[in-house]
């Protein structure tokens, strides 16, 4: 009887699995744990840790790395070696590693080091631009304008956040209508896809529904991507809600790491390892390597002397070394 149900319940999940990953046939991950993951940390991760970060995600097969930030290092401290990690870095062809611009002062000092991308960052809400940018969301759009002008010129891409889109520290609830105007501008600012931050992880599946209704009135699924922090764990569940509107890009971190440190009550972004064992087993081929990510997990663990955050580095375990036999694992619901 048991086993019936819960046959029977396999089957149910299954079904939904294949619904959605029919429409996601292909699911590109943005990794941010070099930037978002390192930033919140009191303790300076020196430059040559981020460096063996950054290699060991792209040797994983991690295509889309943002590995630093150009923001003040008074703000935070954390990332102003920005510059050193840009340059010193063994840049793998096909990956792309993107850095944080809050302003013309730091697009000047990253292009000096030969950057392809930017990635800029207006608030969804006021009280959260005021404590991260220094200035209002109206101020920060201008600013980043500014920004975004002249990468465009120069041939750089510009992709944009957009925090707080599902609730505010600061101003508490958020409307997705607002939201939706934020993520217009910066697509008419010049940005080639638009990611759209739950800063403090209070977001539920039912909250990403009704952001993506509002949001994919003004653009279509493939140039969004989700950023999802996971302080509530609802990491995994808000993406497949949002998986079910078409979304084809996710943000994710290293080992769980992340949190902004003028977001209270910011945690760990949803963890990449996570993110990827769940796509095998939808049968969306990510073609990263699980083996060697729980690795480059570990490594960063290791270094900050905490716990993984992340549930699948954990159960793993050393019980696989195979990258094939975790797949067949992780597939074995289909
Ligand atoms: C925007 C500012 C600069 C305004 O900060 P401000 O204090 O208003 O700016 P300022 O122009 O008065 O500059 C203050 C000092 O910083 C210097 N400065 C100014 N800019 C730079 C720069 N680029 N690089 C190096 N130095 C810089 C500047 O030269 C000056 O130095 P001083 O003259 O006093 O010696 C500041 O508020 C800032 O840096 N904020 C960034 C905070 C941050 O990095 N937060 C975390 C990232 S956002 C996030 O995590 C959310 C996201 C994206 O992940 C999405 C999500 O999770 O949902």
């Amino acid at each position: 009887m048991q086993f019936l149900k819960s046959s029977c319940i396999r089957k149910t999940f299954s079904a939904t699995y294949r619904t959605i990953s029919n429409k996601v046939p292909e699911v590109r991950i943005y990794e941010v744990g070099p930037r978002d993951g390192l930033q919140n940390e009191s303790k300076f991760v020196p430059t040559d840790i981020k460096i063996e970060l950054i290699h060991k995600l792209a040797a994983a097969g991690i295509n889309n790395i943002e590995s630093a930030s150009f923001v003040s290092p008074k703000w935070v401290k954390q990332m102003s070696d920005g510059a050193e990690v840009m340059n010193n870095l063994k840049r793998s062809p096909g990956v792309n590693y993107p850095v944080l611009i809050p302003n013309l002062k730091g697009y000047e000092a990253a292009k000096k080091c030969n950057i392809e991308e930017i990635a800029i960052f207006p608030a969804g809400s006021e009280g959260f631009s005021q404590k991260n940018l220094n200035c209002s969301v109206e101020e920060g759009l201008k600013r980043f304008k500014v920004v975004a002008d002249q990468a465009v010129q120069d041939g750089i891409r510009v992709r944009g956040y957009v925090s707080c889109v599902l609730g505010c520290p600061y101003d508490g609830s958020i409307s997705p209508k607002a939201i939706a105007k934020i993520t217009e501008e910066l697509f008419a600012m010049g940005c080639y896809e638009v990611s759209l931050g739950d800063t403090i992880g209070v977001g539920t599946a039912g909250s990403v529904r009704r952001l993506m209704q509002e949001v994919l009135a003004v653009t279509t699924p493939d140039k969004l991507a989700l950023h999802f922090h996971d302080t509530y764990g609802q990491g995994l569940s808000n993406l497949v809600a949002g998986l079910e509107f078409g979304i084809k890009t996710v943000d994710s971190s290293i080992s769980g790491l992340g949190g902004c440190p003028y977001a209270r009550g910011a945690s760990g972004n949803l963890a990449t390892e996570d993110l990827v064992y769940f796509l095998y087993g939808l049968g969306v081929n990510t073609n990263v390597d699980l083996v060697q990510l729980v690795e480059a997990g570990r490594y960063i663990s290791n270094f900050l002397a905490k716990p993984t955050e992340s549930k699948v580095n954990r159960a793993l375990g050393d019980r696989f070394k195979n990258h094939q036999d975790i797949i067949k694992m992780a597939a074995c619901t289909i």
